[in-house]
This record gives C-alpha cells, structure tokens and sequence, in this order.
C-alpha cells in the first residue's frame, strides 16, 4: 500500500483528496488510469490472485511432514504433541478425490482420532472418525475407531453397527479376527445407552431464545439522522432486537485462536476448509456454513456389498451423508469465493475482505432474483466520506481497484473495472467504516466445545481480581442494528452470541422515545473530551447525546483536582475540562442533569449543586483553571500535575507486576502512597484513584492478603458508584472481583455482592447473562455453601 501511494502523482492524489461522493468518478478513473500504465501496481495485483504463488494453497510435501512428526509423537506417547501435528498436516493436506478408501485427509482424521482416544477424548475421536468416513465411507480401520470410542461413551447400539461395518470392509484375516473379539466385548458390555456425540454448537443452534417483543421504527432526527424509536413501552432488560449480519470476518489476531464462522474460541479438533489453508472451524457445521466444504457436496456412497443388510447402510448413509446440513446452506457461502487459490484474503486488511464478502453476497442475491443490479442501492447507510481525511481516501481508492481486480477471476462481468464500481466501491468502504460493529466475545465465554464449564473459577477461586476479559473477534454489518444511534449514556445493550447480535434495553424506555446504544466511549468512564474525541477520529461525528450536550457530575468530577482547603469538595477543574463544560451550556438542550449525586446526600458530595456550576461556567471569570467552584481558592495546577506522576510511575510499576505476578513489599507500600498523593492531589472522586485502588487491591491479592485487597477494590467501587450510574455493567463488573474476594475470605456479605451482580447482569444481558458469564452459576453455588 505505502509503495502505491507513493507512486501517485501529487496532482492526483490532490485530486482525490479533495473529492466529495458526488465528484467521485473522475477521481476514481483517473487513478484507474494511471494503474493501469503501472507495472508495480501489476505485480502487487498478479501476487494477490496468482494461484501458483498462493500461499493459502494446500501443500502435500508440509502435509507429509507433519504427519510423520505426529506419527512419531504418537509411538512416544506423547498424544497432545501428535495431535498438534496431525491438525497442521489437516490444515495442509489436499484432498485426493479419487482413491476414496486411502484419502491422505481421511487417514489424518483417523490418526488424530487414535490420539484423542488415547487422551480420552472420546467426543473429539468420533467426530474425527466421522470426518473420516465422510471422505472416505470405506475405511474399515476409522469404523473400528469409532466403534470402541462409541461403545467407550456407552453407545454400544452404534458401536456395534460400526464394527459390523469395519468386519465387512476389513480385507486381511487378523484384522477381522481383532474386530470380532472386540465386539464380543462389547456385546457383552451392552447395557443402556448413554452420552450425545451431538456437535456442541448444534446445542448452540437449539438454543431457546426469547422473542423480541418491541415494535421498532426508524425515525428521522434533527441531529443524528436516522434512528431507532420505540413504538411501545419497553421494560428494563427486554430483549428489543436480534439480527445476523449482513457480512461478516474474523479478526486477524483470532485467525488460529477462533472458528472463522461463529468466533467461538476453536477445540482441540478443530476442522480445516478443505480447499485452502487458511480457516479454521470449530465443527463441520460451521465449515459447511461458511462454503468450506464445498468438494464434498456430494455424499458418498459406499461401493456395492451385498452382505451388508438393509439397516447398515442405511446407517452408512446416515454417518456420511452431510446432507443433514442441507437446510444451512440456503444462503450464499461467505468463504466460497476465497478459496480459489489465491491469497488475496489472507494479505489484504480485514474491512477491504468484508467489502468483497458484501459485494459477493449482493451479486448472488441478485443472480437468485434475476434483478439487474446497482450497487450503490446494496445499503441505504451513512458513510462519511466527505470528512476523511485525504490520506484515507486515496487509501480507500487504492484498495477499492486492488479489491475489484481480486475479484475479477469470479465475478468479472459483473463487477467491471471501471471509475463508476471503484467509486461504488469506495463509497462502501466509508459505509462499512460508519456502521460496522465489532464482534466483542467474553474470554470465558466459550459456549462450543468447552471441558471446563467455568475456566476462570480456580482464578477467583485464588481471589484474584481478573477483570472480565473481553475479546474483538470479528467485524460485522447488520443491516438493521446500523440505524441505532450512539449515545454516552446509552438505554440498550449490543452484546454477541456466535455472530448474531442481541439488542437489550438496560432501563424502561417509553414509547417514541429513541433506543441509543454506545459506539464505545461513555459517561463515567471517560470525560466529554475524550468520548467527543474518540467519536470523531473514529466515526467522524461531534456527538449531541445527552451525556455530551448536558451537564452532568461524571464529567465534571473525573478528571477533577481537589480544592486546596482540606475540608471542601469543591470541583477544580483543568482547561480542556472547562473548555468542554461550556460547549455544553451553549449547546444546552435543556436544564443540567443531575446525575447519580444524590445517592451521596451524607457525603462530600452533600453541598454540591450544578445549578451553581453551570451558573460559574458561564460566567468565565469566576470559572479558570484550578478555581475552586465551591470557596474560589486557588489551586497550583502545575505542581499537582508534578505530584501526579511519581504516583503514575508507581501505578505503572505496579500494573507490570500485577501482570508478571511478581509483587514486593516495597512496591505494595509504594503503591500505598501513591494511593495517598493522589487522594491528596485528586478530588475523592478522580476515576485516577479508583483505577490506583484497583491495581492496589489487585496486588495485596497476589500477595495473598485478601483483607486489604477487600478494603482497596471497596474504595474502588465507592467512586465508580459515583461516577457511573450505580447499576451500571460497570459496576456489575468490579462487584464480581469483591464478590470473589469476599468469597475466598469466607465473608457472608459476598451474598449480597452477588446478588447484586446477578441485577445488572440481568439487566444487560436478560436470559443469556449465565450463557454469557458462566462463572456466575459457580458463584452462586460457592455462596449457597458459605450458609
Ligand atoms: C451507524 S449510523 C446510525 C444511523 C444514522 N443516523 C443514519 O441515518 O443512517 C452512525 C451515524 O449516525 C450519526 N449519529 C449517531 N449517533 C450520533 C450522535 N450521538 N450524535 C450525532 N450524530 C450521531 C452520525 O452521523 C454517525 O456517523
């Protein structure tokens, strides 16, 4: 890309930085043009798409390689190592096609199941077995694999229909002799059936989910275009919207750590694309949905015997078939047309991908409905390219020709190059950077596949305060969940469940009134400095939500000094805070808000009144940095700012220990003072001193003093009550890490820090808040026992 852009006479990149959507095409032509007189911009394009350079290709020597390692680990017993080794060689092998009986794929499948049988992992071995018999429905030694896992899971009925099997297909003498007394074995193990070697996401598939009960309208504002409104009264927690994406990719960090299809994190038998190697999927459904699978479309069927009765191949057939995934594959196939030997999906950036995964998905769609088509109809979404910055744009363009070239090889005729599908195409790109979500999944979260139900408990369990870790797996549009609009103090929650996004009102919202979720930054965990900032490099909005356009005490309070009297909690604010704070008045939309101060009626807070504060901002004088809006003392800004960063050296220091696990007594009193300075330096309610306190308590954890661990991540909580409503997932969040603490202490008051978290979690997640947090229902369970 640099070398590209660096080739682009100045003129024309002039010429695109100053283009609007409405002069778009000679831009877009001109630059056309000139790569098409340019033999660098002709080899970046042939190494994209050349399929003999493809690195994604299947590679038959690698495959080898790695199955004789995995050979080699599996006589030493080391099991875990041969499986490693077996899923590389999947990953690399190709299919033969022909010689169905001793397909290399199928006999990998069946080698990584003997491992997994060997470690005990019986779910896993016949799922491989089947992979096996799938490719090829005559392996006699991958039915006998399955025979013993099956009838090891208790499954005798198939167990011995598979050895029946395997003792017909078995050529040599020995071989059939070994089959026969295993299954007398077994015959005589008979006893009722039990285990499911159902694919857990087809679980995930059966999964109840509630309907969406609220009406939505999309309505035209003054301020924010388009939005969502509620046409009834909606309850706190109701679940409003429910939608999959209209295109979907994984993110690159995730590419070997998640299923390319649903994001959930991959098992150890995860399954390759059978055509390239680059996806993988955490089972054969996911690999089929996403048009990985594509050589076997057909089932196989196994040659004429005539000594096999009528049930067995019927239940052959039942084994191999994958028609059972018919009804998934409806819809187009997302990965289908990137896996055709070239390796353009694999280098370009991820939202360039999925702006080809859309265009794909809209010819297809088309083709099925013989309507002639225009792209520029695909979505009728905002996009923001008037306001990029010249640079992005030229950026835009360069990768729209180079995406459109990609795609030459499959849809040429119906995607020519030309300036009027570059600037299409460009448009596209500013539309998926305004409205594409981020798929976001709980590191616990691991609906698919998971062994331990609660991979974090024996964290807690030793009191540390890990926070809820939360993972960007994929980036998704979805048609409908575009037009909500953001605020900083949004009414519904997005959350992910695989792909699908779940919208869910955290409050009563009333009828007419509009659904807003956050974009990202909100009140209380950053000031309207930052959140304004944020949304304009990002989305290139000035946000008008409330929480930027109203006064508010999260805002005034979180960045803010303490008044040099040490009896008043007056605010002292800094410039930047000041400057923002009466943008806001001007803007006003209505009176100040007041928000979360009354819970703290007995407390510093008592005497505050930001009636009297908007009245100081307006009147510049009374209102400069480092004056106290309370007594007017004056405050020395600089000096603080010098104190405040021994403290943040320590916290630093304290934060690297933390995550090294490596914590001294000299560094827990260090961060005791630093907790000192700030309180001296900051108002009591500075979030700086809450997130001081977390890492504090954090550390005494490690260090195995839970009681001052308790106190810290307390005072903690104390200012976040403040600065967040107190209900706030937020919240819910750090009562989870005092809930654990007072947990491992033995302390009965973690009943009611649990109780509390169930609330908000509930109220932001509804009926999947356990799916979701499955370390919750342990919680619960370890309280129940402390009575
Ligand atoms: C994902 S779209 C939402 C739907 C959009 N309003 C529409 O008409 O299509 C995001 C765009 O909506 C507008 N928007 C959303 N929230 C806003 C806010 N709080 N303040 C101002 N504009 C907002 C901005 O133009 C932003 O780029």
């Amino acid at each position: 890309m640099e070398k590209l852009k660096g080739l682009v006479p100045e003129a024309l990149k002039q010429q695109i930085g100053e283009s609007t959507p409405n002069n778009l095409f000679s831009a877009a032509s001109s630059l056309l043009d000139f790569f098409h007189n340019l033999p660098p911009f002709h080899q970046i394009v042939g190494d994209l798409t050349d399929p003999e350079r493809a690195l994604c290709k299947k590679n038959k020597q690698a495959a080898l390689e790695a199955k004789i390692k995995g050979n080699e680990c599996f006589a030493k017993g080391e099991y875990p190592n041969a499986v490693q080794f077996y899923s590389q060689a999947l990953r690399s092998a190709p299919m033969h096609g022909d010689d169905m009986a001793m397909d290399p794929v199928a006999t990998l499948y069946v080698n990584r199941a003997s491992a997994f049988y060997k470690m005990g992992l019986l779910v896993e071995c016949v799922r491989d077995t089947t992979r096996a018999l799938s490719i090829s429905p005559e392996y006699a030694k991958a039915w006998f694999r399955r025979g013993k896992a099956n009838a090891s899971l208790g499954d005798y009925e198939d167990s011995v229909r598979d050895l029946s099997i395997s003792i017909k297909l078995e050529k040599s003498m020995g071989g059939k002799r070994q089959i026969q007394i295993e299954m007398e074995t077994i015959l005589d193990q008979s006893k009722e059936m039990s285990g499911s070697q159902q694919q857990s996401n087809e679980r995930y598939l059966d999964m109840n989910d509630e309907p969406c009960e609220t009406k939505l309208q999309c309505v035209s504002t003054e301020t924010k275009g388009r939005g969502m409104v509620s046409q009834t009264d909606t309850l706190e927690a109701s679940l409003i919207h429910k939608e999959d994406p209209y295109a979907v990719i994984i993110l690159k960090h995730c590419r070997e750590t998640h299923c390319h299809f649903c994001f959930c994190e991959l098992p150890v038998d995860a399954v390759p694309c059978l055509s390239c190697s680059i996806p993988l999927y955490c089972s054969d459904l996911c690999q089929v949905k996403a048009g990985a699978r594509k050589v076997l479309n057909a089932p196989r069927s196994v040659a004429v015997h005539a000594d096999l009765s009528d049930d067995l191949l019927k239940y052959i057939s039942d084994v191999v078939s994958v028609s059972n995934f018919d009804s998934c594959l409806k819809d187009y196939t997302e990965h289908s047309h990137e896996c055709n030997g070239v390796h353009w999906p694999l280098i370009l950036p991820a939202e360039i991908v999925l702006a080809g995964r859309v265009l794909v998905k809209y010819i297809e769609q088309q083709r099925r409905t013989s309507l002639t088509y225009n792209l520029q109809r695909i979505w009728d979404l905002s996009h923001n390219y008037s306001q990029l910055h010249p640079e992005s744009k030229l950026e835009s363009h360069i990768y729209s020709i180079i995406l459109l070239h990609c795609l030459q090889h499959s849809y040429g005729s119906e995607l020519p190059l030309s300036g009027k599908t570059i600037s299409q195409v460009v448009i596209l790109l500013a539309q998926i950077r305004i409205n594409s979500m981020s798929i976001v999944h709980m590191k616990s979260f691991d609906l698919i596949g998971s062994k331990n139900p609660c991979p974090e408990f024996s964290v807690y369990m030793d009191a540390s305060t890990t926070d809820i870790e939360q993972v960007k797996v994929g980036q998704a549009v979805y048609s409908v969940g575009s037009l909500f609009n953001h605020s900083c103090q949004p009414n519904i929650n997005a959350y992910f469940i695989s792909r699908t996004v779940y919208i869910r009102a955290t409050e009563f919202v009333a009828a007419g009134s509009h659904f807003e979720l956050s974009y990202g930054p909100q009140v209380g965990q950053s000031d309207c400095k930052d959140r304004q900032q944020l949304l304009e490099d990002r989305y290139s909005f000035r946000c008008q939500c409330r929480g930027c356009s109203q006064l508010n005490l999260s805002d005034l309070l979180l960045n803010a000094y303490r008044c040099v009297k040490p009896d008043c909690f007056g605010i002292v604010m800094d410039n930047d805070v000041i400057k923002y704070e009466k943008q806001k008045l001007r803007s006003c939309l209505g009176a100040p808000m007041m928000h979360s101060s009354h819970l703290n009626q007995g407390g510093e807070l008592k005497s505050f009144n930001l009636t009297k504060v908007a009245f100081m901002l307006e009147n510049f004088h009374q209102c400069q940095p480092g004056y106290c809006l309370n007594c007017n003392s004056v405050k020395d800004l600089e000096a603080s700012r010098a104190t405040i960063s021994i403290a943040e050296l320590c916290f630093q220091r304290l934060q690297g220990a933390d995550a090294s696990n490596n914590i001294s007594p000299d560094l827990l009193s260090d961060g005791l003072r630093s907790i000192d300075l700030l309180r001296k330096t900051f108002h009591p309610y500075n979030k700086r001193i809450a997130k001081m306190e977390d890492t504090v308590a954090q550390a005494f954890c490690l260090a195995g003093d839970l009681q001052e661990a308790l106190d810290h991540c307390k005072k903690s909580i104390e200012i976040l009550e403040v600065l967040y409503d107190p209900n706030h997932i937020a919240i819910g969040n750090e009562l989870l890490k005092l809930a654990s603490i007072q947990l491992s202490l033995g302390d009965c008051t973690a009943a009611e820090s649990i109780a509390r978290v169930v609330a908000i979690f509930s109220r932001y997640y509804g009926s999947h808040a356990n799916l979701i947090f499955p370390h919750l229902q342990f919680l619960k369970k370890e309280v129940g026992r402390l009575h």
